[in-house]
This record gives C-alpha cells, sequence and structure tokens, in this order.
C-alpha cells in the first residue's frame, strides 16, 4: 500500500516528476523516509535520481552546485531547497573525502546498499511506493537498528556511524541489533579518527534524544568515553550523569551539566578539547551560573534576569535533574514578565549622570560598579527604578571623596 503523501512531500514530488519527464528515475531517501513512516517530524527532504548533476542543472531553474564530485545539487523549488543527489556509492565518508571515493551507480538498490542503517535505507517514489531491499520497514515496526549487509564494512567505511547509531537510539528509542553492537564494540576505536567537529554534533543529537537514556545504556556497553576527550581520562563522569536524565536541546547545556558533575574539568577545556565555539561556551557560562545560583538560593529574579532566553528549557530540565524538582518553564517566563527591567539599559540612570551628582569624583571603575549594584537591587525589586529613587540611594551610599 502507498503511504499517504503530506503536503511538504506533494511540493517535492514536483521535483520526481520533473525530473522523470526527462526519461531519469528519482526517489525520496534517507532520513525523510524514516521519519515519515515513523510519524515523525520530518527534516530535510533528500531525493536520489539516475541523473547526474550536469543533467539537474539542466532540468531545473535554480540549482546550487554545493558537491558536484560527490554527485549533490541543491534544487530551489518554491522558495524550499532539495538535496538532490545522484544514485552512488561512497567508500569514505570523512570532510576530507577524496572525489575518487565516490562513484555513480546506476539503480536506487545500489545506492540503498551503502547506506549506513536499514531504517535508513528506504526509498520512496513520488505516489507514495515505498522501495525497501533491506527490510527496513520490519526493523521499524521491530523498533531495531541493524546496519545494512555487513556491519563491520558499514562502520568501518564511516566510524562516525558507531554515533549515528547511538544517536538514533536516543531519538527513537530503538535497540541495536546484535550483530550491529558486536560491530561497533569492534571498531570503536576508529571514533579517534572522525573530526571533532562532526563528533559534536552526534554528541548533541544524542543528548537531545527523547530516549537519551535508552541512548546512554549502549553509550556505555560499547565504552566509547575511551576514545573521547577528556572523557577518556575521566570515564566516571558518565557513570555521575542524573539517572532520570531528560533532553537537552543544545550542546552548551550538555557541557554545563557535566561541568556541574565534576568542577574539576572546566567549561573551558571542554569547549577546547571539543572545539567548540565561543558562542557555546558562553552559553554554557551562562547556563552554570544559573545552577549555581539555583543551588544557593533558589529560584530568583536575578537567576531568571541573567539567565538568557534560548536557555530557559534545558535549565529547567537540569534543576528537575539534577535537584530533583518539578520547576516548569512557566514558572521561569512567569518570573522574568514580573521583572521592572530587561537590560541595564533600562535603568533610568546612565553615567552621566553619576558624574553629574558627583562632580568631584573622577570617571572610573566606580561607575560601572555602582550601576552594576544598582540594576542588581532594581532587579530584585528592592529599589524602584525611579531617577529620584536612585540618586537619593546614590547620595546615601556613596561619598564625594571614596
Ligand atoms: N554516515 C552516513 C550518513 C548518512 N548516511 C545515509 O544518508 C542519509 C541522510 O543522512 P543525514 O541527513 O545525515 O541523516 P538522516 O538519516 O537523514 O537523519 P537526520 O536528518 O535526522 O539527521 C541517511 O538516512 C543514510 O541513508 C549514511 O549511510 N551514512
Amino acid at each position: 500500500m502507498p503511504v499517504l503523501l503530506p503536503k511538504e512531500f506533494k511540493q517535492a514530488s514536483e521535483i520526481i516528476e520533473q525530473i522523470e519527464h526527462y526519461g531519469y528515475e528519482a526517489y525520496f531517501v534517507g532520513g525523510c523516509v524514516r521519519d515519515l513512516l515513523l510519524e515523525r517530524k520530518v527534516g530535510d527532504i533528500d531525493i536520489a535520481t539516475s541523473a547526474e548533476p550536469h543533467v539537474s542543472q539542466e532540468i531545473f531553474e535554480k540549482v546550487i552546485p554545493v558537491g558536484l564530485e560527490h554527485g549533490t545539487v541543491i534544487v530551489r523549488h518554491k522558495h524550499q531547497s532539495y538535496e538532490v543527489t545522484t544514485f552512488r556509492v561512497d567508500d569514505d565518508y570523512s570532510d576530507q573525502r577524496h572525489p575518487d571515493s565516490v562513484k555513480f551507480v546506476k539503480t536506487i538498490k545500489q545506492d540503498l546498499k551503502r547506506r549506513d542503517f536499514t531504517i535508513n535505507a528506504l526509498a520512496m517514489g513520488k505516489n507514495g511506493n515505498i522501495i525497501d531491499p533491506f527490510s527496513g520497514k520490519k526493523n521499524l515496526k521491530n523498533n531495531l537498528i541493524k546496519a545494512v549487509g555487513d556491519a563491520s564494512d558499514r562502520f568501518k567505511e564511516d566510524p562516525l556511524r558507531i554515533m549515528r547509531a547511538l544517536r538514533f537510539s536516543s531519538q527513537l528509542g530503538f535497540s541495536l541489533e546484535a550483530k550491529t553492537l558486536d560491530a561497533m564494540e569492534s571498531v570503536v576505536n576508529e571514533i579517534e579518527t572522525i573530526t571533532m567537529e562532526r563528533i559534536v554534533q552526534e554528541t548533541s543529537k544524542f543528548f537531545s534524544g527523547v530516549y537519551v537514556k535508552n541512548g546512554l545504556y549502549y553509550f556505555r556497553k560499547i565504552n566509547i568515553t575511551k576514545y573521547l576527550p577528556i572523557l577518556k581520562k575521566n570515564p566516571y563522569i558518565i557513570d555521575r550523569l542524573p539517572a532520570n536524565i531528560k533532553p537537552l536541546n543544545a550542546f552548551a547545556s550538555v557541557i554545563a551539566m557535566l561541568h556541574f558533575i565534576e568542577p574539576d574539568v572546566a567549561i573551558r577545556d571542554w569547549v577546547k578539547q571539543w572545539k567548540c565555539s565561543n558562542m557555546i561556551k558562553s552559553e554554557a557560562e551562562n547556563i552554570y551560573e544559573a545552577l549555581l545560583t539555583y543551588q544557593l538560593d533558589g529560584l530568583n529574579r536575578w537567576l531568571v534576569y541573567r539567565l538568557h532566553g534560548c536557555n530557559y528549557r534545558d535549565f529547567t530540565a537540569l534543576v528537575n535533574m539534577l535537584f530533583r524538582e518539578k520547576l516548569t518553564n512557566e514558572k521561569v517566563k512567569q518570573i522574568r514578565n514580573s521583572l521592572p527591567i530587561e537590560s541595564k539599559k533600562d535603568l533610568t540612570i546612565n553615567g552621566t549622570d553619576l558624574l553629574e551628582l558627583f562632580p568631584g569624583k573622577t570617571p572610573g571603575h566606580w561607575m560601572g560598579e555602582t550601576l552594576d549594584q544598582i540594576e542588581k537591587e532594581v532587579v530584585l525589586g528592592n529599589l524602584s527604578n525611579r531617577k529620584n529613587v536612585l540618586k537619593e540611594w546614590m547620595k546615601w551610599n556613596l561619598h564625594e571623596t571614596d
């Protein structure tokens, strides 16, 4: 029975129709078919075709040649982007892969054969008919992650697939088939050959999985910590993860959690060794600061004021995991909405006012420090954000000669 196509697939099927019109084959492939069959939210819609990239470039008006040597172009259609890739086999999935590692092949079946897991080796025609040479549908039904063909070969082609398997077990809650798991265990050391950027991407998806507890079971089982920076020297950190671990959306939150569990490993060391951006570093510090404040004082206005909005959800999850509380996102938002100011800029006084008030003083650190103090008092509700009130406060607390 063909699958009923949702709107986004119907629009994408216009691309398939167009390719077929020119006498070539084309199918939806990979994660989008898997997620459609699982009734999960579908991410990118990828298309595989017998047409070579130069043909796609001729067929479509808006084509971005993102990886011609690997057979990939992006087709823009009705304001959406679709990766269209020629049927191929690939012996090398690394970032620095050599163009010679890719060979174009004739059939969709050959293309599906080089893919990592049976649940990802599914193709679907424009009318929803499924092509499933490796029983991917059965494995989806049985919640099983099973490598296509020889598992060791699949993992040796791209050791990142070991992390992908763990990531799918965390996202989908699936089990790992015995031979697939054995193969992962026996080649797990090859993880060290992969660039940190790819490892971080997968680890981040791993910790955001709804079934992260399930994923962690396999993570521990294959001893992957032996081959990951920092964790190889401190494997106990993983054992100390909260038993009621919850999904975390951002990798910064994962770093904050790991640093909270083992404060001897600094956030800057995680960031350096896992080659993360400065943005991840500052968000990790922001969340960690909030966790420490919570541990000392509980949820207060100052904590919420300092915490970046993008971190609310993960902070709430971390509090519930690490302190076994029942904090809700709504509670945090409620406090945020009750704050008298959103940032220092909203204070009714500024540096110029300070200098006017104390003409004898020379500009310096005292100005920033005073404004910091006032900011905190206003946020905590101890001072009203009215110019005359703040001026009065300063007269009492600061002296001309200080
Ligand atoms: N190392 C890899 C990476 C990808 N693939 C294949 O390429 C498809 C697309 O890969 P990608 O977009 O990275 O992952 P998805 O499986 O689509 O999952 P998601 O989009 O959720 O990350 C996969 O389904 C799989 O068939 C593979 O065989 N080996």
